[in-house]
């Protein structure tokens, strides 16, 4: 499953849309026994980009399944691509602990995560329950 995945983010990447960065980045998760892809989408107004691992969490929850089973994220960088802030985060809602993230480039060079190395002591909706 590693390969397949780190071939889908390949894949899923050649459809960035980067008119801005030219940085394309590719992403794709199993979820619910399928491959959900995502690359990222730029804008003229710059802040409003959404990430490839978050489009690919998007279009997973909005399919139906909100487990990720695994995840392997693509760029071509120098050595494996480091997800940004955000999507760490968004990641870690429907991440477990030890839910696998390969991180990976074009060159091959790949490094096998967690969850919890990527965003050790995330904040989580169960941090909540003494509100008010
Ligand atoms: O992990 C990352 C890091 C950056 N980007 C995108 C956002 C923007 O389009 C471009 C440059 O930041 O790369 C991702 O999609 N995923
Ligand atoms: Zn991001």
């Amino acid at each position: 499953m590693k390969e397949q995945l780190i071939q889908e983010a390949l894949e899923a990447r050649k459809a960035a849309y980067v008119p801005y960065s030219g940085f394309k980045v590719g992403a794709a998760l199993l979820a619910g026994g399928k491959i959900y892809r995502g690359c990222n989408v730029e804008n003229a107004s710059y802040g409003l980009t959404n990430c490839a691992e978050r489009t690919a969490v998007f279009k997973m929850v909005s399919e139906g399944h909100q487990r990720i089973e695994a995840i392997a994220v693509t760029a071509d960088t120098d050595g494996p691509v480091s997800p940004c802030g955000a999507c760490r985060q968004v990641l870690a809602e429907f991440c477990e602990a030890g839910t696998k993230i390969y991180l990976t480039n074009l060159h091959g060079n790949t490094e096998e995560w967690t969850m919890e190395k990527l965003l050790p002591g995330a904040f989580r909706g169960t941090d909540m329950t003494r509100q008010g």
